[in-house]
């Protein structure tokens, strides 16, 4: 049947095959075979093809030697087929109705928890089809795919591995077996089969994230109707996984590709001794945030139809441990950890309200950089509001000149993130933690009871911070211990333990006299550390050369704030200047009563007229000077006054006109934050 399929797959062969059968008799003394050649005049361009390789010298019986071979070769790949599809209907006979199948993806935790122990057991890294890499961190979802198979997150970490990943020269190569291939593996003497299939996704994401990461599936099969051997070997992939993770914090992040949580960095977990601050704020807090986590706690809130959840507010400058006591609470309490930059310009309303959405419960939510643009109070960036000018007081002029800053806007709103805090759907049980420098630019919306339960500032080192930091940096404490460390702290001989006892009363002597030398409220616990951690092996050491870094530190300051001061009263300059301006393009001299005009449009003004009149009377200029005052004609503007404002071409003050807002938003990008948050670093030793 297949041979005769095989020949009618190819006419040509056939009459050549049948060319070949009637000539073969004949084919004797030399004499041309009368009837091959008959059967060939019978092709059609075999005549032409025949006296093409005659001109040649070629034998043209030899067509029919080749007719032969290809119908044969055609028949055995016809039967070939055929009983490769009789296999595979076999096999689907069998996966249906013998094989127990779970299918997992890759945006599911649980597939975290098949990559573990495939890594673990080093099933199929001996693949002999394989790719290598040298890329690091499992950091981003798109290769996940590519990392889990041979380094999942615990099998980078382990010192041991294999798959520790640099070595003195750099990244070492990693094989990764390939996809699309099925790896057989036994669990509790059961056969398991594995296979991976990742779906390239060539569509690009709407989000400006460029194209989508690829997705990977993975199918687990066992052979039998009953699907227990699977559960208990998930089951078995879960628990090692968690134990896995138990001295870890696992952080997701907003993949910036689909918008979705992503597990991006394991790390270990941080102590909350090593993150240095204030007894009684850390009390406050901790006490607070196990109160909230108690299961009574949880009850309570479901009996009094609250929905369950916590707010808090970290507010300082940069660099005072904001994160780093976020990170230790997850470890702390075992919660996930979900990070959220709303300065990332990809977010969007929509995808804030998602993510909160897919929470898990028991989370913690760390919303960072809240001040960020859209989201406090702002109706314009980086122009002084009228709300601001009737004071000339620091805190306002700080004010002014923080929504000068270069950051870009985010594309959060305000109203987007408070729905998405309050959200119906939003998780039970999600602790929200937000973290701001500019604590005084956020709306009270934001941070009111409900949202914000309580409040932390984070300030510059002050004596107890200090001696902590020196002590913590010191006394050899370690963030975490091995079983085996662990075991040798119990063995230790009393000898050690009086050793060990000495050492810290020592350290504890020198921390004081290191908090006595260094002034309070100076430096931030970030910049105490980088003056410690260079000496961090000799605690004389960092004493002895403390005069000469705080010597080294008073200059910086000094000029920071020299320059700091410039910053301002060219601000207060400029910010006169555009008033100036304003009034010249006669937006003052509306008709302050027209009934279009909102009462807020009105009460701007109004301190807007004020503002002039008072900066008018700081410079001794009369308002007679002010009217005599020719308005710049068009080109004649100096650079500056371009600089202030090159654009106004409405009347409307409120910002209303985003033609306007916008040249506005441009004018004053280039004023910084009036006090500098990182002075210029140490000369490095
Ligand atoms: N209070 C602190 N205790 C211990 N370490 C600290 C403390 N403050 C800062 N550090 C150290 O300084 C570095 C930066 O700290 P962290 O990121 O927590 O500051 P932050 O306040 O969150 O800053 P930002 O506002 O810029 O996010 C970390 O390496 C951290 O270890």
């Amino acid at each position: 049947m297949f041979f005769a399929g095989g020949l009618a797959q190819n006419p040509a062969a056939m009459v050549l095959g049948a060319g070949m059968y009637n000539q073969m008799p004949m084919n004797n003394g030399g004499q041309p075979p009368v009837q091959s050649d008959e059967a060939l005049a019978s092709i059609p361009g075999a005549e032409m093809v025949k006296r093409l390789l005659d001109q040649y010298g070629i034998d043209s019986s030899m067509l029919i030697t080749i007719g032969m071979l290809l119908t044969i070769f055609n028949s055995f790949t016809g039967l070939y087929s055929f009983f490769l599809s009789l296999v595979y209907q076999a096999m689907n006979f069998f996966a249906a109705y013998f094989l127990s199948k779970a299918s997992i993806r890759s945006n599911d935790e649980c597939f975290d928890y098949i990559m573990e122990y495939l890594s673990r057991n080093e099933i199929s890294t001996d693949s002999r089809l394989f790719h290598v890499s040298t890329q690091q961190d499992i950091i981003p979802r798109k290769h996940k795919a590519m990392f889990y198979d041979g380094a999942t997150f615990s099998a980078i970490n382990r010192p041991d591995s294999e798959f520790v990943q640099t070595d003195e020269y750099g990244p070492k190569l990693k094989f990764i077996p390939a996809s699309a291939k099925k790896h057989y593996f036994f669990f509790e003497k059961t056969l398991f089969i594995i296979e991976r299939t990742i779906e390239h996704t060539a569509t690009h994401s709407n989000n400006g994230g460029g194209a989508r990461p690829d997705d990977e599936t993975v199918e687990i099969w066992t052979v039998g109707r009953n699907p227990l051997a699977l559960r208990r070997f998930l089951a078995h992939c879960r628990v090692l996984f968690m134990k896995q993770q138990q001295y870890k914090t696992i952080l997701h992040t907003c993949d910036s590709y689909d918008m979705r949580w992503s597990a991006s960095q394991t790390r270990p977990i941080r102590s909350l001794d090593s993150v240095v601050m204030t007894f009684k704020d850390k009390d406050r807090l901790l006490t607070d945030i196990a109160e909230y986590l108690s299961p009574k706690t949880k009850s309570w809130y479901a009996e009094q139809g609250l929905p369950y959840r916590r707010g808090y507010l970290f507010y300082g400058l940069p660099g005072t441990g904001k994160t780093s006591l976020t990170t230790a609470i997850a470890g702390a309490f075992n919660l996930k950890l979900f990070i959220l930059s709303l300065g990332s310009q990809n977010l969007h309303d929509n995808y804030v309200q998602e993510l909160f959405l897919s929470l898990p419960p028991r989370a913690i939510v760390l919303l960072e950089d809240v001040d960020s643009a859209n989201v406090d109070r702002d109706y314009g960036y980086g122009v002084p509001q009228d709300d601001d000018i009737d004071s000339e007081d620091d805190e306002e002029v700080d004010k002014a000149l923080n929504r000068g800053s270069s950051r870009r806007p985010s594309n959060v709103s305000l109203s987007g993130l408070l729905n998405a805090i309050d959200g119906v759907g939003s998780a039970e049980g999600r602790v929200l933690i937000m973290t701001t420098n500019r604590r005084e630019s956020l709306d009270s919306a934001l941070i009111r009871p409900g949202r914000v339960d309580m409040e932390i500032e984070f300030g510059r080192a002050n004596n107890e911070v200090l001696e902590q930091i020196f002590i913590q940096l010191y006394s050899g404490k370690k963030q975490q211990m091995s079983s085996l460390a662990l075991e040798q702290e119990e063995k230790k001989s009393e000898k050690d333990v009086l050793a060990e006892a000495a050492h810290k009363h020592e350290v504890e002597e020198l921390a004081k006299k290191f908090a006595s030398m260094v002034p309070e409220g100076m430096f931030t616990p970030a910049e105490v550390q980088n003056f410690l951690l260079p000496r961090k092996r000799d605690p004389n050491l960092a004493l002895k050369e403390l005069p000469d870094w705080l010597k080294i530190q008073t200059d910086n300051l000094k000029k920071a704030e020299e320059k700091d001061k410039r910053k301002r009263a060219k601000f207060l300059q400029r910010r006169h200047k555009w008033f100036k301006q304003r009034k010249q393009m006669k937006f003052l001299n509306q008709d302050d009563d027209s009934d279009a005009e909102s009462a807020d449009s009105r009460k701007k003004k109004r301190h807007s007229k004020e503002f002039l009149e008072d900066i008018a009377e700081e410079n001794g200029e009369d308002k007679k000077d002010e009217k005599s005052e020719e308005p710049a004609k068009e080109g004649e503007e100096t650079k500056e006054e371009k600089d202030v404002v090159p654009e106004i071409k409405t009347e409307n003050v409120d910002g209303d006109d985003s033609k306007s807002k916008k040249s506005e938003e441009g004018d004053w990008s280039d004023v910084e934050t009036s006090r500098p948050a990182s002075r210029p670093t140490e000369p490095s030793t």
